[in-house]
């Protein structure tokens, strides 16, 4: 499937539907939806609890008849009914007010750049489930760098990380498509299921989920960061509460071998990438986009393992919504998206 940037400028509401976070623009209303991806259903009757922050609140905090559902993983929609549930539950409203006005809907969403076919289609009937007439796909990256204000549709090489919760792609983009991308199996849960699995193993200790961002944050956040932090845990052998001091240091190691990963997936990139874009690269550097971009330290490390430039966007977590805002909005120049 693949779209023009007429199509484009015909989409009334534009979707980024992630692992984390779904996020909804419509035309001319702005962002209506920035919510957790996340379904809470009774079991029992199979009747809706509770959608997005909500829904969130109750992970791991629910009696047996209540599942806490995600509807996506890595970007594509895995379970399309609660997907669709939820998000008729978080825009439903909405939507009707721009019905009753006879607006057709039609829909723009962010799809991985390397979504298989049967991805697409999920994301494409997840949309129609709740009423869209027609549903375009744009790339992720794409859209991110459109979103971040990067000049995607010139000849000249832009290279755009969108750093998700549980994977990051990496692209370079000129004239609009994309010349060469890799994922890597790196975000914000990979890091948080590294630092469970350290404190885990090292103190036998099971974090509560609320603990570990803080930790993280806390141990991470500055290079002067040198205290220890206290967290509060069950201890894995005896089931009781138990407190243990966790060193920064010890945070970083954990948090490696992730890194490591992205920095292997950047260089493998510019390895497919033609010289005289790489040149391009080596002046301008990357940008990163994604909530993911946000963790403490990411920019100076990337910085310290490429020796490239290494800009995080503004709003990273709002680039790819507001890039399909930008291309239904028309506020970019005609080039070839690669969209599909
Ligand atoms: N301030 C912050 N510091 C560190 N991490 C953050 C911050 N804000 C968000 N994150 C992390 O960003 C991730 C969510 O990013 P984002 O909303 O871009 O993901 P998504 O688009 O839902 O995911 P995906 O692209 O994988 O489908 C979460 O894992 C979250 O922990």
């Amino acid at each position: 499937m693949s779209s023009s940037l007429e199509d484009l400028i015909r989409c009334s509401i534009a979707v980024d539907l992630g692992a984390a976070r779904t996020r909804v623009q419509v035309k001319g209303a702005g962002l209506i939806v920035d919510e957790p991806s996340v379904v809470a259903v009774n079991t029992s009757t199979g009747a809706l609890i509770a959608v997005g922050e909500a829904a969130a609140r109750m992970a791991g905090r629910t009696p047996q008849h209540i599942r806490v559902v995600r509807p996506v993983s890595g970007g594509t929609v895995v379970d399309i009914d609660m997907a669709r549930r939820m998000l008729r539950a978080l825009v439903g409203e909405k939507l009707q007010g721009l019905r009753r006005r006879r607006v057709l809907l039609r829909a723009v969403a962010t799809i991985p750049h390397d979504a298989d076919p049967l991805a697409r289609r999920a994301t494409v009937e997840t949309l129609t489930g709740v009423g869209a007439r027609r549903v375009e796909l744009v790339d992720t990256p794409t859209a991110a760098g459109i979103g971040c204000g990067l000049p995607v549709e010139r000849p000249e090489a832009a290279m755009i990380l969108v750093c998700g919760a549980a994977t990051t792609q990496v692209a370079v983009l000129s004239l609009g498509s994309i010349v060469a991308a890799g994922t890597v199996g790196l975000g914000g849960d990979t890091i948080h299921h590294a630092v469970v699995e350290y404190v885990r193993n090292r103190h036998e200790l099971l974090l509560p989920n609320q603990a570990v961002r803080p930790l993280h944050l806390a141990l991470t956040g500055g290079v002067d960061v040198a205290d220890r932090a206290e967290v509060l845990g069950r201890d894995v052998v005896t089931g009781l509460a138990r407190t243990v001091c966790i060193d920064p240091d010890d945070v970083r190691t954990a948090i490696q071998p992730p890194l490591t990963g992205l920095t292997d997936t950047i260089r493998s990139v510019l390895h497919r990438c033609p010289p005289d874009l790489v040149a391009d690269l080596a002046q301008r550097g990357m940008v990163l986009t994604g909530g993911s971009a946000l963790l403490p330290g990411l920019d100076e490390r990337l910085r310290d393992a490429t020796g490239m430039s290494v800009h995080l966007a503004e709003q990273p977590e709002l680039s790819a919504v507001n890039g399909l805002a930008a291309m239904m909005a028309g506020r970019i120049s005609p080039f070839t998206a690669r969209t599909r």
